[in-house]
């Protein structure tokens, strides 16, 4: 029955000590601001019963100071998105963190690169966090080792860098279920992560084609997404971030209408027609194209939301009373019908399953309303939070930072410099342009990430070689690569030896031969 002694007494009190600590943990200052819907006893039973701590936790604490300091000063610090090692070794000079981007990830890391749709395999992100966590740790100890060859005099002179900056990666939707969000989590965490973040995106449905847009999931769903990570890092015992990230801004479906704290977003048709898949799927049979069916319909549909069906048809004294109790936060549909029936003469026609499309997605209208509902709902369940918001909206990024702040004015808040941005479209002008990080860091957006700068960046810094070496072949590599680099300060490179990591190599060989390798 069992190849241990069963000592009961001593496997309770040992389970007692654990939920004792998990309990202490909690209220250390680094971790209250968090609240967990479950309890210290479900966390200390779901423990394994040898210890074991991870360095995800030290980077964890240490991104925390750096962005803590960041929040107290009304400064910020700004990063960019790689996977790749090299990149790493030279941002740290300059940067505090790295972030790895799902994006960039997907085009590289993968063997069949696309769009952004995060439809990788779910391991990996993490696996380039690994990669680029073990790399930092090479140049950390062939940097120690080489600073420890020389006296303390010496070392006045020589470089030192910090290249443990806190990784920041990107975890997507938590890839399908709980136990692989949990396992995500985990992954993430033995990798080596300070930081990740989980958006409220539906699995498959991120979407920055030029067809239908991106879908969410109901606001429970979200919550679980994110109760699952804490749980995971609660379990692992560790001071791992976690941000929240909410794609609600500009979102168009969302999959179910389960959350009535959804149900205000949620639009429907006013028109009694067909099924939308059933009219567009007629169209096609006679030839149209989808977009032209689709389009057909929604211009007949009437579509709206049931709050403004109920507008259309009411008086503008009753829209009123209706309005004082129907539209508040968590009214259900079934509420609000049962509301506009006792108040509003007129039938409210409204129907919300009409417009679903042929994957049952129900049609959304995103506001910024959404977005702070959804972030401060989960934020007890977070370190920090990012809307990610499709275009600059100076408006809307203070609207939403302010509102969040009403509730949390110590929230720490990251910002995406996503991808197509157009500040011209968007109303900046080239001054504002140049202060808009100091400007978001006055509102608490203490972390802002340029995700994706290796698509661009490295792909101009490698047509421009590509073209020279064409051209120039190793003389030019010579005047533009090889003795710039190699003129003091030297650059980073094979031809430093230091960086290479021969010193290090050689401090095993010197060891293992039984010499001495330090001054
Ligand atoms: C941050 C992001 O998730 C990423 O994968 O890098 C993308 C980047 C982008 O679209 O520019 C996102 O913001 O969704």
């Amino acid at each position: 029955m069992s190849n241990v002694s069963l000592d009961l007494d001593a496997e309770e009190a040992a389970f007692q000590a654990q939920v004792a600590a998990i309990e202490k943990e909690w209220q250390n200052p680094r971790q209250a601001h968090l609240k967990r819907p479950y309890s210290a006893e479900s966390i200390a039973a779901l423990r394994n019963t040898i210890p074991i701590t991870y360095p995800s936790s030290l980077q964890g604490d240490k991104l925390w100071n750096i962005l803590k300091t960041h929040l107290a000063n009304g400064t910020h610090e700004k990063t960019f998105g790689t996977t790749e090692p090299t990149v790493v070794s030279q941002m740290v000079k300059h940067q505090q963190t790295v972030y790895v981007s799902g994006a960039l990830c997907g085009l590289s890391e993968v063997q069949h690169p696309g769009c952004d749709h995060a439809d990788y395999p779910w391991d990996t992100v993490p696996k380039v966090v690994e990669k680029i966590f073990k790399a930092q740790l090479f140049h950390d100890q062939r940097q120690h080792q080489f600073r420890m060859r020389h006296s303390k005099e010496e070392r006045a002179k020589l470089e030192k860098y910090d290249f443990m900056a806190p990784i920041i990666a990107d975890g997507d939707m938590g890839f399908g279920g709980l136990t692989t969000t949990v396992k995500l989590a985990k992954l993430f965490v033995e990798a080596g992560v300070a930081m990740i973040h989980l958006d409220d995106l539906a699995i498959g449905l991120k979407k920055f084609t030029v067809g239908e847009g991106r879908t969410v999931v109901p606001t429970s769903e979200y919550l679980s997404r994110l109760t699952a990570v804490r749980m995971q890092f609660d379990v692992m015992g560790t001071n791992t971030l976690l941000m929240c990230r909410c794609d609600t801004d500009r979102s168009q479906f969302i999959t179910s209408t389960i959350d009535p704290r959804d149900h205000e977003y949620i639009i429907g048709a006013t028109k009694d027609l067909d099924p939308l898949v059933q009219y567009v799927a007629n169209g096609m049979a006679e030839g149209k194209p989808y977009v032209q069916a689709r389009d057909e319909w929604k211009s007949q549909a009437g579509l709206m939301t049931f709050d403004q069906a109920v507008k259309e048809k009411a008086t503008e004294e009753e829209y009123q009373q209706y309005a004082s109790k129907a539209i508040a936060y968590g009214v259900s549909l079934k509420e609000k019908r049962r509301i506009a029936k006792e108040l509003v003469k007129q039938d409210v026609f409204f129907d919300w399953e009409l417009p679903r499309t042929k994957e049952g997605q129900y049609m959304w209208k995103p506001s910024v309303k959404t977005i702070v509902e959804r972030a401060v709902l989960v934020a007890p369940l977070g370190d920090m939070t990012w809307a990610r918001m499709d275009a600059p909206v100076w408006k809307d990024i203070v609207e939403f930072h302010t509102e969040v702040r009403k509730v949390y004015p110590d929230r720490m808040f990251a910002f995406g410099f996503t991808g197509m941005y157009n500040y011209e479209a968007a109303g900046f002008t080239q001054e504002q342009v140049k202060s808009f990080s100091d400007d978001m860091a006055k509102l608490g957006i203490v972390w802002q990430v340029q995700p994706i700068w290796s698509v661009a960046g490295l792909n101009i810094t490698a047509e421009k070689f590509a073209k020279e070496w064409q051209r120039d072949g190793i003389a030019g590599y010579i005047e533009t690569i090889s003795k710039p680099s190699r003129a003091p300060p030297i650059v980073d490179g094979f031809h430093k030896l230091s960086y290479a990591g021969s010193y290090l190599a050689d401090a095993f060989f010197a060891v293992v031969a039984g010499e001495k390798i330090v001054p």
